[in-house]
């Protein structure tokens, strides 16, 4: 039975969920890095939010862990990289807080406009300060959205709903989404200096890591706001704190912080400043939708390989994965077969998708082929990180798609070439779920890969079965099926027969020493 940890604080629903499924699950919050490495070995699922930091020493830690699910979108306290390498899948859920991240961007927006926080410690404290505050009317004035994805698109809706004129800067947004979003596309640097109010909502990466400095403030309308429940790294929070002592910004509304958590900020008791503590995703409506979601995806992962919203693995729904499922049995044992026939550098693999598993979502298949060619090379490869080994191998990986059918209805061909010889090899089902091997080298031939496969190739002369039959048999290993073909009569032959019992070395030593053999090998499958 897989185990899951859920690290953080998240809704029972996902515990209901786990244990609905038969999924042990063990809660154990506020975990410090060292008791969490201590642990984490135990476990098959890792749930989280934002406070657990899945760095590469606890992924190291993490011998079982097959899936890391945050519930929630941003993944930046999740080494993605390293857990792809370990074959870790990684997945949030997209979609299930952004409605009430937005509404906290806006709420954050009106507590600017009208300084209702100070407004609201001075009335509390009994100063009836009303000609203290004067606030901005958000009738008519400038948004200016910096990334406008899922939470980006929501807040622009909601601000013309408040009657503001809604401006964006996003690389990726097509001109078509800015007008389906009645917002104008604009370039950053046009942004800066026609915003009234700035609000960020773009993941934290390399190119948004500190995209508000002190340069970009100099290029604002003096006396700008800016609203950032994205990511603290997107705000130089030292350039942020000048900006705002010399009047350039006139405030800053901020959920996130640089340091998380926040204890201590210079910004904190600056009365242009609102602070909340990462609070943007916390409505009982988000966090019950996060927790189901994430327990679902997991659970469908551990329990049946469907993926969903991974990040780093082609996704396969629920619906998708019964259809998907014999396509990747044949997928890994073309794969397999190849790598283990493969003693020299790989430099190119060609896989053709040929007649009805064209149709389908073959990504997840090519990185099964990948996995089943590069497992004899690398142990640690899974169908996660086999791409990316790929990758690092320089391998070219390319896919290629026909719907048309040939002489099957459905296959799959694998090409490899290495530093000496182009190897190929093809797999069709039969009976719609029956992986059968029908092509090697372009000969023709009808197979089913069982766990022990004896493969020859060798030249079409009489003898040759008979030989290998009877060596076989005086070595105690009983042929279970044989399969033959050739290229033409005479001309150059394989035969591929399942065995009851390994064969060892000294026994292929001895089939190699027969007189029409070219090469023989010993294949396992699983
Ligand atoms: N405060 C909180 O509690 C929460 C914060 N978040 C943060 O909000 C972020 C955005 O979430 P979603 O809208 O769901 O993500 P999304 O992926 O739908 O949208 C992000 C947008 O940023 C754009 N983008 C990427 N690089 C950019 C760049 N260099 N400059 C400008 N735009 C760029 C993308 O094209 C995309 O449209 C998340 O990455 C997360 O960090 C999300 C949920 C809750
Ligand atoms: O889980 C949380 O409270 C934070 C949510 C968040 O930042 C996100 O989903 O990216």
């Amino acid at each position: 039975m897989p185990k899951v940890l859920i690290s953080d604080k998240l809704s029972p629903a996902a515990v209901q969920i786990f244990k609905d499924r038969g999924i042990e699950t063990d809660v154990k919050t506020g975990l410090a890095p060292d008791e969490l490495k201590a642990i984490i070995g135990q476990y098959d699922g890792l749930a989280i939010r934002s406070n657990t930091k899945v760095t590469t020493e606890i992924l190291a830690a993490a011998t079982n862990l097959k899936v890391v699910g945050r519930a929630g979108i941003g993944v930046d306290n999740v080494d993605v990289p390293a857990a792809t390498a370990r074959g870790i899948v990684v997945m949030n859920t997209p979609f299930g807080n952004s409605i009430t991240t937005a509404e906290h961007a806006i709420a954050m927006m009106f507590a600017l406009a009208r300084e209702i926080p100070e407004a609201n410690a001075s009335t509390h404290a009994g100063k009836w300060e009303k000609n203290r505050f004067m606030g901005v009317e958000l009738t008519g004035k400038v948004l200016g959205i910096v990334g406008c994805g899922n939470i980006g698109a929501i807040v622009a809706d909601r601000a013309q709903g408040l009657r503001m004129r809604v401006i964006a800067y996003d690389p990726f947004l097509s001109v078509e989404r800015a007008k389906e979003l009645n917002v104008e596309k604009v370039e950053l640097d046009e942004l800066f200096p026609r915003a009234d109010f700035i609000t960020l909502h773009t993941p934290l990466t390399d190119a948004t890591r500190n995209i508000i400095d002190a340069k970009a403030m100099a290029k604002m309308k003096k006396g700008v706001r800016i609203i950032n429940c994205a990511r603290g790294g997107l705000v130089v929070e030292e350039d942020l704190l000048a900006a705002l002592e010399s009047g350039q910004v006139a405030g800053a509304a901020l959920d996130v912080f640089k340091t998380e958590p926040a204890k201590e900020n210079a910004l904190f008791g600056n009365p242009k400043v609102v602070c909340t503590p990462h609070l943007g995703a916390s409505t009982s409506e988000a966090q019950e939708n996060v927790a189901l979601q994430v327990a679902e995806q997991m659970a469908d992962y551990l329990l049946t390989g469907a993926v969903t919203n991974a990040l780093n693995i082609p996704s396969v729904s629920a619906e998708d994965a019964p259809k998907l499922r014999p396509y990747m049995t044949l997928a890994n044992q073309i794969g397999s077969f190849a790598g283990q026939l493969t003693e020299t550098g790989i430099k190119d693999v060609k896989i053709e998708y040929l007649g009805h598993v064209a149709s389908l979502n073959t990504k997840p298949l090519t990185a099964m082929v990948l996995e089943g060619l590069l497992k004899p090379m690398n142990e640690a490869v899974n169908m996660v990180n086999a791409p990316v080994v790929a990758k690092e191998r320089n391998i070219k990986v390319s896919e290629v798609k026909s719907e048309s059918e040939g002489d099957y209805h459905t296959l799959v061909r694998l090409t490899v070439t290495t530093d000496k010889r182009e190897r190929s090899v093809a797999g069709t089902l039969f009976g719609g779920n029956k992986a059968r091997v029908v092509e090697i080298k372009g000969i023709s031939i009808e197979a089913e890969l069982g766990q022990n496969m004896l493969y020859v190739t060798n030249q079409d002369k009489p003898g040759f079965i008979g030989a290998l039959g009877s060596l076989l048999g005086a070595n105690g290993v009983n042929i279970a099926t044989f399969h033959l073909g050739r290229s033409e009569a005479g001309g150059d032959a394989i035969l591929l027969t399942q065995v009851d019992q390994p064969v060892s070395n000294d026994l292929l030593e001895k089939v190699r020493a027969l007189p029409q053999v070219v090469q023989a090998k010993f294949l396992t499958f699983a």
